[in-house]
């Protein structure tokens, strides 16, 4: 781990916050690997795939892309930044994006 990657003690505890926060929320750290994983149900198939749809432009739009995997109504997805190796704020910001439009649809 480079040492830009290293975080400081207030940006870890801020990390933690809201990583306590996403939990709340449905998120689960994945084990062995610095990722967060949340999976989302939906009535039908389209709904699934009109809020899949929605993500991935924002997706887009951060440069920031996540794994993910569908059937039917079901969304499974993880977050990480491959980049670094390890979870970053946009993480969080695209767990936080993706809780929004869930509730929307
Ligand atoms: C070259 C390109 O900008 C990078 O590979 C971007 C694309 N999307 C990405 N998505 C995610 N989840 N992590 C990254 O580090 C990342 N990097």
């Amino acid at each position: 781990m480079s040492k830009s990657q290293v975080l400081g003690k207030e940006q870890s505890q801020l990390l933690c916050s809201h990583l306590l926060f996403l939990r709340a929320t449905g998120w689960m750290e994945v084990e062995e690997r610095d990722a967060i994983f949340k999976e989302l149900h939906f009535k039908t198939f389209n709904q699934a795939f009109g809020f899949m749809s929605r993500v991935a432009l924002q997706a887009e739009k951060m440069n920031h892309h996540p794994e993910w995997f569908n059937v039917y109504n079901k969304v499974q997805i993880t977050l990480t930044t491959h980049d670094c190796g390890g979870l970053s704020k946009r993480d969080i910001k695209m767990a936080k994006f993706i809780d929004k439009i869930a509730l929307s649809m």
